[in-house]
């Protein structure tokens, strides 16, 4: 079974499945390190920085990498929910993704269009149109740990056959940043 770890860049993705591989309960694939390896893209925008995915190959790709021995594949990327039927959809309140995305190094401009994506819901209402299964995780306050906690309990739960109180309390829809627009 494949489940995507998405959310706009600096949300937490990598940090929390970093954590979560190094269990070896699940099975991480970390996707945009694989579409660069293995150049799973069509073109590369040299201006953005930034690949542009071929998402048949990756699909693709993804399937032939799936090993089943694992209960369950997670699969980190913003592009997860294109691929995945069932998505954590990680989110992070504009203020403190702009003090994440900064230390990286990030152009004005490149921060902006993903605090501007983030304040949107951009990727959560991808991820509502094209998956069957939504979950929602706010990474604004707590650590690592703590995300990687409540990523264990929605995990624990699809392979328990859902458990109800856990889909409630991480159902889309419990964060607005549209404050971001008010002035
Ligand atoms: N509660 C939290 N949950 C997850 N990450 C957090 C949290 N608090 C702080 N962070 C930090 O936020 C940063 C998130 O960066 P990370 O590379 O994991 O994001 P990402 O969503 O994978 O981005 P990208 O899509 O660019 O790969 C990390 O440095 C992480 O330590």
């Amino acid at each position: 079974m494949l489940v995507g770890i998405t959310g706009t860049p600096g949300t937490g993705k990598t940090a929390v499945t970093e954590l979560l591989e190094k269990k070896r309960k699940y099975q991480v694939i970390h996707l945009n390190e694989l579409i660069r390896k293995e150049r799973l893209y069509s073109e590369m925008d040299r201006e953005r920085d930034c690949v542009v995915a071929d998402m048949d190959l990756v699909e693709k790709r993804v399937k032939e990498l799936v090993n089943r021995i694992y209960p369950l594949t997670l699969i980190d990327s913003h592009l997860s929910h294109y691929i995945a039927d069932t998505v954590i959809v990680l989110r992070t309140r504009p203020d403190i993704l702009q003090e994440r995305l900064s230390k990286r190094g990030y152009s004005v401009e490149k921060v902006e269009e993903n605090l501007d994506a983030e304040a949107l819901d951009v990727i959560l209402v991808e991820s509502v149109e094209w998956c069957g299964e939504v979950f929602e995780i706010d990474t604004t306050k707590g650590s690592v740990e703590d995300t990687l906690a409540s990523v264990e309990e929605i995990l624990e739960s699809i392979l328990r056959e859902r458990d109800q109180e856990i889909q409630q309390r991480y159902s889309p829809g419990s964060v607005d940043w549209s404050d971001r627009f008010l002035d």
